[in-house]
């Protein structure tokens, strides 16, 4: 039998809800072969509030992770948390030398509930090394501004000028995610393949546990790429797969409630609904 392979270069989440956990998770359910190469390790503090510590790893592992995972022939890439700027110039690089066209830029500068970008050179970095790269880049509400050099977007008509400011900065697709941020009764993302604009919308979940919401949303678009779906089609199966994940979402312990990533396979998922803008 043989496999899609799909490579995540991003960080570990030890709680296991987000980061590579979310992405091996997603992969899985898709039927895919996930490989990894790990930037960072995330612990959590348990004795002070669940306090974030990260720890990078050296760059030359970071290398030859990489250098391992492509030689096997690689389907589709992702990459989610990239801590410096330098570890943003080598997965770039890496992903040029690849030549792969299935290559999903999640591009991670906060974790939820924050609004501060945790290191602020990366963002011209992914601008950059990452964003002529992207088949497809995934941000939030936060990121899309962040990267556009425009301010944090509140309105649909926001979201179009900063998906085509994206566009022309070389992501070839773009989908900004409103999610729970956006003041909108469903939980809306925007779609911009250059020439169209489309809404996906999905029901709201009134919850707290959706931590790994955004790393699952853009391995399942991964996934998707790998087996052959268009860059559409893969947003759209990522949006079932994402929301019915968060719909199930479950708590780990006081501090931290991840998604169910198996949840659309085992409970089903809602219906989402498109429309042209
Ligand atoms: N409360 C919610 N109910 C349903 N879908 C949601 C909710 N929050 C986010 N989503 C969806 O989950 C996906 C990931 O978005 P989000 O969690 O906002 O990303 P990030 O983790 O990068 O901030 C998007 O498709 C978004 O619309
Ligand atoms: C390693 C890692 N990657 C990514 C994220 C972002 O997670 P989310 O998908 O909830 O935005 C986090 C958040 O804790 C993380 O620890």
């Amino acid at each position: 039998m043989t496999m899609k392979k799909t490579l995540t270069i991003a960080g570990s989440d030890t709680s296991g809800g987000a980061g590579i956990q979310a992405d091996l998770k997603t992969f899985q359910e898709h039927g895919t072969y996930g490989m990894t190469a790990l930037t960072v390790v995330v612990t959590m503090d348990p004795d002070n509030n669940w306090s974030h510590n990260v720890y990078s790893l050296p760059i030359e592992v970071l290398k030859a992770q990489i250098k391992t995972a492509l030689s096997t022939g690689i389907d589709a890439i992702k990459t989610g948390m990239l801590s410096t700027e330098e570890v943003i110039k080598t997965a770039g690089e890496a992903i040029a030398e690849s030549g792969l066209d299935h290559v999903v830029i999640d591009p991670v500068m906060v974790c939820k509930g924050d609004d501060e970008v945790l290191n602020p050179g990366t963002v011209d970095a992914m601008v950059k090394y990452l964003l002529p790269k992207a088949e497809i880049v995934t941000p939030n509400l936060f990121e899309a501004g962040q990267l556009a050099g425009m301010k944090t977007p509140s309105t649909i008509e926001q979201m179009k000028s900063v998906a085509e400011k994206l566009h022309s900065l070389g992501a070839r697709n773009v989908v900004i995610k409103g999610g729970k941020q956006l003041h909108h009764d469903k939980a809306a993302d925007l779609f911009y393949d250059g020439k169209t604009f489309t809404l996906l919308e999905a029901e709201k979940t009134d919850t707290h546990y959706n931590h790994g919401a955004g790393c699952t949303f853009a391995a399942a678009i991964t996934a998707n790429l790998a087996n052959g779906f268009t860059v559409k089609e893969a947003v759209i199966e990522a949006k079932e797969f994402v929301s019915a994940a968060i719909a199930n979402g479950w708590k780990l312990n006081e501090y931290v409630g991840p998604v169910m990533h198996g949840a659309k396979s085992r409970v089903g998922a809602p219906v989402i609904t498109e429309t042209e803008m």
